[in-house]
């Protein structure tokens, strides 16, 4: 029998899956991907080959009561029937925060659902959906074990200074600094970079994540310096929903000013902002692109995310010291043209130059000339989920058997 492992990423309506062959010393082989959507309601099932070449589909009624706990028991099922030969060795999740307590991947147990139930306040949009599946796992198929893979590790390499707030001291014992997401995103980027130039992987190398969640990541050495997401995933850049970095002093102005309840006021700041709120049309680039010659408010988002994105890279440059490379990834990064030969325009300064035949076709390297380079590196955070899920099961075999 050849082990596998389940790769889940739960969201509030979704839950993305991928299966990986992990037979070997060898990298984890991606077997099947896919994802169910409308959770809750009209439930849509959908997966595909490794190669890409659709495998099944099923839809449920909206009446049906189709949520994450039918969901995931409808994959083991489906799972059963159709992977002779092969039995399931774990299951790793994606968690998005992991605080203070893990710097690292962890075994589930109850301790650990505790304590990562307990920073469900720092992250309302993603923890809740993440911890969903893993307590439905405990539950339903008690003898799986279970891997958190945290979004926030990769960057315990930060330093003090970096990570710190400006509050009271006693705040920062309390858990409340810096910790910056996208960590499994950026640790796949850094573990590839050397395919693509040996120097970069060793240099100073700025990765903007932009896809519905946004931020930018400073690699020294393949290495998190600096991130612009902290103490929770609302900061930084506007993303989707989000509004990214705004003064303190607006929120209390919302509370007591304009007298919103401080779930309003979340709900605002997590739902209603960013490309959408300033819009007023649609959090997805792909529909302010096609209305940003005729709709002013569609521009304005774009300007705004753009003119965001390259004040951000200037202090990340100032925090390398410079610059060697700039690399897009995540849905907007990957796919989106504009944004990327717009960032790079506004980047002239620093000496990048874009091709732009290499940007239309995807790159990889998109720029051109003699200064930092820019790249386009399509990211896989499911690969490190199982890469880091198979380490943790080894390391727990390891440990029984001595
Ligand atoms: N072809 C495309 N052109 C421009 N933007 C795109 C394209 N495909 C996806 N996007 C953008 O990427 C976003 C999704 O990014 P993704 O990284 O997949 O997010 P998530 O992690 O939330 O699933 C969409 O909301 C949309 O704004
Ligand atoms: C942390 C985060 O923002 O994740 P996502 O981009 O998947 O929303
Ligand atoms: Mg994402």
């Amino acid at each position: 029998m050849i082990p596998v492992l389940i790769v889940l990423n739960a969201g509030s309506s979704s839950l993305k899956f991928q299966l990986f062959d992990i037979e070997g010393d060898v990298e984890p082989r991606l077997v099947w991907k896919g994802l169910y959507e409308g959770l809750g309601g009209a439930a849509h099932f959908i997966v595909r080959h490794a190669g890409g070449a659709d495998l099944d589909e099923m839809s449920w009624t909206s009446g049906a009561e189709f949520g994450h706990e039918e969901a995931l028991m409808h994959l083991i099922s489906w799972l059963r029937q159709h992977q002779e030969r092969r039995t399931l060795a774990a299951i790793g999740h994606r968690v998005v925060h992991g605080g203070q307590a893990f710097s690292a991947p962890v075994l589930v147990d109850d301790h650990v659902v505790q304590a990562l139930e307990k920073l469900v306040p720092l992250a309302p949009l993603h923890q809740p959906h993440n911890l969903e599946p893993i307590r439905i796992v405990r539950r339903r198929l008690p003898g799986v074990p279970q891997v958190a893979c945290f979004d926030t590790a990769f960057h315990q390499t930060q330093s003090d200074i970096a990570s710190l707030f400006a509050l009271p001291r006693e705040m920062r014992e309390r858990g409340v600094r810096r910790y910056g997401f996208h960590g499994l995103s950026y640790d796949y980027v850094s573990s590839v970079l050397k395919d693509y130039d040996p120097r970069l992987a060793e240099g100073r190398v700025i990765v903007a994540h932009l896809g519905n969640g946004a931020s930018l990541c400073a690699l020294k050495g393949g290495v998190s310096i600096t991130t612009t997401m902290g103490f929770s995933a609302l900061d930084g850049l506007p993303m989707g929903t989000r509004c990214g970095a705004v003064d303190a002093g607006v929120i209390f102005y919302m509370l007591r000013e304009m007298k919103l309840t401080p779930e309003e006021a979340e709900r605002v700041l997590y739902t209603k902002s960013g490309l959408l709120g300033v819009s007023g049309l649609s959090n997805d680039m792909r529909v302010l692109r096609s209305k940003a010659t005729t709709d002013v408010d569609a521009r304005r988002a774009i300007d705004l995310f753009v003119y965001r994105i390259t004040r951000e890279i200037g202090s990340l440059m100032a925090a390398l010291g410079g610059v060697d490379g700039l690399v897009f990834t995540a849905g907007i990064g990957e796919n989106d043209t504009a944004t990327r030969a717009e960032v790079v325009g506004c980047l002239a300064w620093a000496g990048l130059a874009l091709d732009e035949a290499a940007n239309r076709t995807g790159g990889p390297r998109i720029s051109s000339g003699s200064g930092p380079t820019a790249w386009v590196i399509p990211t896989n955070e499911e690969l490190v989920i199982a890469r880091q899920t198979r380490t943790v099961l080894n390391a727990t075999r390891a440990k029984l058997a001595s």
